[in-house]
């Protein structure tokens, strides 16, 4: 976490006009909300969609707030207490997050991509714990907001930084990488996330492919190789790349994999290594051998690497397989979805062994543009046989429900709208032996049906 005194802090965000009498006065870490104000720390108020957090400047002083930065364009500063003064506060805040990463001198990686981010950062970070102290993108925070919050959430004696990089525009991954400046690019897929915004996958490969503007000189792409998108575009990238994927024209591919509930086992060819990580479903294989390039690329071995990826820590709800104590298993995937990432569930849950059914409870997919029916019919299209029951919550999820007939009978098929009724449905038709997935768009909150069957 970010420790200076005001004089420095001033320096670095480009601010002004902080009294001398305060300048000596050290923070310790940032705040971006009154509601969780850390102790001494330096506040930065933030214009959002429903607030001004310039609003909250006296709370947050009255928490424990240090000092605060101030928009030089809004009225009613604070008085005699530790102002700087800047012409934007997120501006500010993205320049002190750059010069404190400058200061730090830590490798950076960067990870984008439509599915995987966040779990690549998680493998990625894991890896290279056996050789570096690392810090990494907490949670979900990998916006123009959440990355420098991340970088200024770095200890002093960091050595290495693995950063989730969001978008759902163009132009936002060019900011981040910017700002980050890596010395490794992840792309992990291209799918369909955000495609509302970004209109085409052509869009979402060019959006992605943003990471590369801040890349080092020296610095390398690291891209799923098996995408024509990705492939046909990176020439004019002009860096050092890595592929890896599936198929054999990648510098990395897997072989001889494995699949149980404790994780997935795989050689990294052509090298022959192997490798077995505590992570769910053939595409995380892919995931793992991103983390493995670029910890390579980082120095390490790969029998560092094979111990670090032991020691897997997993961001929750992804892909979560939970036992309960009522005899059935939840597989919780309810962090977000698009069709991709549903499929690569729904394949998941019908390779599993073990179970007397399987139950997919699968919900929206939202943010996926005009032809959002369509994706959820083709999604519910790939479900086979080997699925018991299909529940679907939502009016998009009705187009799963559609989809779903093409490999299983009306019977097999449940669509729900009201969530209230689908937990009670789903609580009522649980038996022992069961396997659930539960998957959905972040804004259909579906982690309440895993709670529910997991009470
Ligand atoms: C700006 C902010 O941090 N807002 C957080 C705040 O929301 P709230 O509605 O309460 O406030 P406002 O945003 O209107 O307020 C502005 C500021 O005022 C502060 N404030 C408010 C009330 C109060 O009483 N006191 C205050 O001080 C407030 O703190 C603001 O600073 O609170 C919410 C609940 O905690 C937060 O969820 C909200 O955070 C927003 C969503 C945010 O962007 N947070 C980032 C740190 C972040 O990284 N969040 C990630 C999710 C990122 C994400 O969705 N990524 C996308 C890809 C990128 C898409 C991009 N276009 C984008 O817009 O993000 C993805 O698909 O992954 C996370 O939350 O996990
Ligand atoms: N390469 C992939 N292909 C298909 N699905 C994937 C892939 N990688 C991860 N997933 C799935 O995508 C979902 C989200 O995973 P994760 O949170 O790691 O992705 P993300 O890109 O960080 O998502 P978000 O954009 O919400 O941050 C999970 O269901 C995960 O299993
Ligand atoms: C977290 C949020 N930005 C997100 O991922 N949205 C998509 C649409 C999802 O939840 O699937």
């Amino acid at each position: 976490m970010i420790k200076r005194t005001l004089a420095e802090i001033q320096d670095m965000s480009g601010g002004e006009g902080l009294a001398q009498s305060f300048e000596t006065i050290e923070i310790d870490g940032i705040s971006t909300d009154s509601r969780s104000i850390r102790k001494g720390s330096l506040f930065v108020p933030i214009t959002g969609d429903n607030f001004n957090g310039h609003r909250f400047a006296d709370k947050a002083l009255a928490e424990g707030a240090a000092a605060i930065l101030w928009a030089k364009n809004e009225h009613n500063p604070p008085q005699d207490v530790p102002v700087i003064y800047v012409d934007d506060t997120l501006a500010a805040l993205q320049m002190l997050a750059k010069t404190y990463k400058e200061q730090l001198n830590v490798k950076v990686a960067g990870v984008t991509g439509s599915n995987g981010k966040t779990t690549t950062k998680d493998l990625l970070a894991s890896a290279l714990s056996a050789s570096f102290k690392v810090h990494k993108t907490q949670g979900n925070f990998n916006n123009h907001i959440g990355l420098p919050l991340t970088l200024l959430a770095m200890p002093e004696d960091t050595e290495a930084v693995v950063l989730e990089m969001g978008m759902s525009s163009k132009g936002e991954i060019e900011l981040l990488s910017k700002l980050a400046r890596p010395d490794a690019a992840v792309i992990t897929n291209i799918g369909e996330s955000h495609m509302m915004d970004l209109g085409s996958r052509e869009g979402i490969a060019e959006a992605k492919l943003e990471i590369a503007i801040g890349l080092k000189e020296e610095g390398t792409l690291y891209y799923f190789g098996d995408e024509p998108l990705l492939r046909e575009r990176v020439p004019a990238v002009n860096r050092r790349t890595v592929t890896f994927g599936e198929t054999d024209r990648n510098d990395l591919y897997p072989a001889d994999f494995h699949q149980s509930e404790s994780g997935v086992e795989f050689t990294v060819q052509p090298e022959g290594s192997r490798f077995s990580v505590p992570v769910l479903g053939k595409h995380n294989v892919w995931n793992a051998l991103a983390a493995i390039a670029v910890a390579r690329s980082f120095g390490l071995n790969d029998e560092m690497i094979s111990k670090g990826l032991e020691n897997l820590a997993m961001t929750a709800m992804r892909l979560e397989l939970a036992k309960t104590e009522r005899g059935w298993a939840v597989i919780n995937d309810a962090y977000n979805a698009s069709p991709t990432s549903m499929k690569a569930a729904i394949r998941l849950a019908e390779d599993l062994e073990g179970y007397s059914r399987r139950i997919l409870i699968l919900g929206d997919m939202l943010e996926l543009g005009d032809r959002e029916e369509a994706f959820h019919e083709e999604t519910g299209e790939a479900i086979t046989a080997r699925s018991s029951y299909v529940f679907t919550y939502g009016k998009l999820g009705a187009f799963i429900a559609e989809g779903a007939k093409k490999n299983l009978q009306e019977d097999q098929i449940k669509s729900f709208l009201d969530k209230e009724k689908l937990i009670q449905a789903v609580k009522e038709f649980a038996q022992q032996g069961d396997l659930f997935l539960v998957k959905a768009s972040r804004g259909m909150r579906l982690e309440e049906v895993v709670s529910a069957l997991s009470e």
